[in-house]
């Protein structure tokens, strides 16, 4: 299994889709163009084996078309792993639409990419990711059932981000109780970098416990709304990654550990919420746990949002939602403590578990 972010301008020289260094034995691959509406989408499917593939849209700027495989490839084949460890019955999938969400984002082209996914008959289940929000998913609930994440008065489960961050937040104190012997997070200093929607309810959390919370973003005038909010520190240096800190919480982006950050971190901890944190999963996990750095694995303790949308599908409530969650903190701390008693990275004993999963109802499927 290899899932490396490799250069863009790398990204042509092999194969278009099977090729890529990304692919991971993914099922399908749909390439949605609307020339109408200008909606250009790539939905993939990494596996079905537990269930339809759910998984979040996010539209973003990519740079080139290779950039949106690559991610696409990478967040389908993660949500795999994060339904089955989870103990869902869903496989894994994801979309990503390609365009400025503050810009380009339409009515027509969000009904435009429910037809989409509509045409897959419910092997794909979409829901939001980055560039996206709970009103899209109401859009695109007009053209197909095949959603989730839509509002409450339409018998959704309204918006995930909050269940998302109190998952990372569960994630959080159990990597600090195994580091630190202590999961209490007071005093303790946390760099979240990103405050969206998931930041900004992980800062809340964070607050609340009396941690000493640093915040970093690209958009200014959120970062000045946060600190008014919650008396948070905005980050003024250059180089977040050199600073000393005992928790680096990535909510931004993926792949922020990397060839160039990872000998300059100086947290103890790493557990944020973004999709895709290790660059390269075999190599940045390895030298992480080399480092002696606790890794909570992302797609382990950002489930909360998946277990959110589930609950529309199977019908169950929010207090067993919140229990669910809430058990992010229980599996963590026996994921680092197989990974240490083994001795492998904290990311392989998390997939371990989550492919065994998968193997054995496969063998059950062909029964
Ligand atoms: N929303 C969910 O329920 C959910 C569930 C699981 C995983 N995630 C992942 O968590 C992350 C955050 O999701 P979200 O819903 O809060 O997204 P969001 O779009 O609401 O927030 C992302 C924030 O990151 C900021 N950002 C972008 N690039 C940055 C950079 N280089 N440095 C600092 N900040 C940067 C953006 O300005 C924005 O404020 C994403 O990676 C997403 O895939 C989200």
């Amino acid at each position: 299994m290899v899932t490396d972010v490799i250069n863009a301008n790398e990204l042509h020289k092999v194969d278009p889709v099977f090729g890529q260094l990304s692919f991971d034995n993914h099922e399908q691959v749909v390439f949605c163009n609307d020339k109408d509406t200008g909606l250009k989408a790539i939905i993939g499917i990494h596996n079905t084996v537990l269930g339809p593939a759910l998984g979040g849209t996010r539209m973003w700027n990519y740079s080139n078309e290779w950039e949106a495989l690559n991610d696409v490839l990478r967040l389908s084949r993660g949500m795999t792993f994060k339904s089955a460890i989870t103990g869902l019955n869903l496989g894994g999938g994801k979309a990503v639409i390609i365009g400025d969400a503050k810009t380009q984002k339409t009515p027509e082209l969000m009904k435009k990419f429910g037809e989409f996914v509509h045409s897959l008959s419910g092997r794909y289940i979409t829901a939001e990711d980055v560039g996206m929000q709970t009103s899209d998913m109401d859009l695109v609930r007009e053209v197909t059932p095949y959603v989730t994440g839509i509002s409450e008065s339409l018998g959704g489960a309204g918006n995930p981000s909050p269940i998302t961050a109190y998952g990372v937040f569960m994630g959080m104190k159990a990597a600090a109780k195994f580091k630190f012997g202590s999961d209490v997070l007071e005093d303790k200093t946390i760099f979240v970098q990103g405050i969206g929607n998931v930041g900004e309810a992980l800062v809340e959390h964070l607050v609340d416990e009396g941690a000493k919370v640093t915040i970093t973003d690209i958009n200014q005038e959120r970062l000045e709304a946060i600190r008014n909010k919650y008396g948070v520190t905005i980050y003024g240096g250059s180089d977040l990654y050199s600073e000393n800190m005992d928790i680096y919480a990535p909510c931004a982006l993926g792949a922020t550990i990397n060839d160039d950050t990872i000998y300059k971190l100086k947290a103890k901890v790493i557990a944020g919420a973004a999709n895709n944190q290790l660059a390269i999963e075999a190599k940045h996990g390895k030298i992480l746990q080399e480092r002696d750095i606790v890794y909570a694995p992302d797609f382990l303790i950002n489930a909360g949002g998946i277990i959110n949308v589930y609950a529309e599908l199977e019908g169950y409530d929010k207090k067993e939602i919140m229990r669910k969650t809430e058990n992010i903190y229980n599996t963590t701390l026996e994921i680092l403590t197989n990974a240490k008693t083994h001795n492998i990275t904290t990311n392989h004993a998390a997939l371990n578990i989550a492919q065994n999963r998968i193997d054995i109802r496969k063998k059950e499927n062909k029964r």
